[in-house]
């Protein structure tokens, strides 16, 4: 349902330095699966994610969503059909804003809008059951500002709107990096249930290879721009991926 064909991507550093992030990179995601994507700092999983979402643009190739080629599209038309979550909730909801009316402006994703004729009685119950069916009390703090919601809270809410619009797919970017140890644990399970309840496909890029193969159905590990692990999350340890790591990096300095 996603396919990524001979993706191209660089970046000018300055006038006499070209970095070449992707080189005719492919990849092909199955409908219905979560698909963990971890790597070394600079491996490139963000800039996949950007490229994907059309936060930046691919040089060459072609990036297909359910058969239709995407490569070209508005960052906003996509975020019709992808959504992404960010490890900085400041990106992904307005802190400035009420549980209430972010879940209204999650509601209204690529309609026109004015926000106060948003919140209709019907429609405040419905995020209220929304917000109950996940269970861990944010329908008690719908007027509060997002600003004061606990880090875990803030990355539920971001979550729970991502997912509003039953996106085709959904973009995991190290959205619990920022968690404490048990905060991390119980949005990654609400993660999980909430992918399973909607069938999303879901990309998520994590620096957690436990959480990665925990939470996944495929790994991937990238180490610049390539490809260098690819296997059923349930068929790989997480010691095996660290000797792989090492053993890829010293190929890389001896050649
Ligand atoms: N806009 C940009 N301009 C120049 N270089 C960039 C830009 N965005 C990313 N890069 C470079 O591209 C490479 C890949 O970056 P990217 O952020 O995708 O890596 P990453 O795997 O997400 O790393 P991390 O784990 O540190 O977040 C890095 O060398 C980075 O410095």
């Amino acid at each position: 349902m996603l396919e990524i064909k001979k993706l191209q991507k660089s970046f000018n550093l300055d006038r006499d330095n070209i970095l070449v992030v992707f080189d005719e990179f492919n990849l092909k995601i199955k409908a219905n699966t979560t698909t963990a994507i971890i790597g070394p700092n600079g491996c490139g999983k963000t800039t996949l994610l950007n490229l994907i979402s059309g936060n930046e643009k691919a040089d060459n190739g072609n990036i297909i969503l359910n058969g239709i080629d995407i490569t070209n599209e508005a960052e906003e038309k996509r975020a019709t059909r992808i959504s992404r979550v960010h490890q900085d909730p400041s990106k992904s909801v307005s802190l400035n804003l009420t549980v209430l009316e972010n879940l209204a402006l999650a509601d209204k994703k690529g309609e026109n809008f004015t926000l106060n004729k948003l919140i209709r009685k019907q429609k405040k119950d419905r995020y209220i059951e929304i917000l109950k069916s996940f269970n861990i009390g944010l329908e008690n703090k719908i007027n509060e500002k997002v600003k004061f919601l606990s880090g875990g809270q803030r990355q539920s809410l971001s979550l729970i709107m991502a997912c509003m619009k039953n996106p085709k797919l959904l973009l995991l970017d190290e959205h619990t990096a920022a968690l404490d140890p048990k905060a991390s644990a119980l949005v990654l399970e609400k993660t999980r249930d909430l992918i399973q309840k909607n069938k999303i496909t879901t990309l998520m890029v994590s620096h957690n290879i436990r959480d990665a193969l925990r939470y996944s159905d495929r790994i991937i590990m990238l180490d610049s721009g390539r490809i260098i692990i690819d296997r059923p999350s349930l068929n790989i340890k997480e010691s095996e991926i660290f000797d792989i790591y090492k053993e890829n990096l010293k190929e890389r300095f001896v050649s």
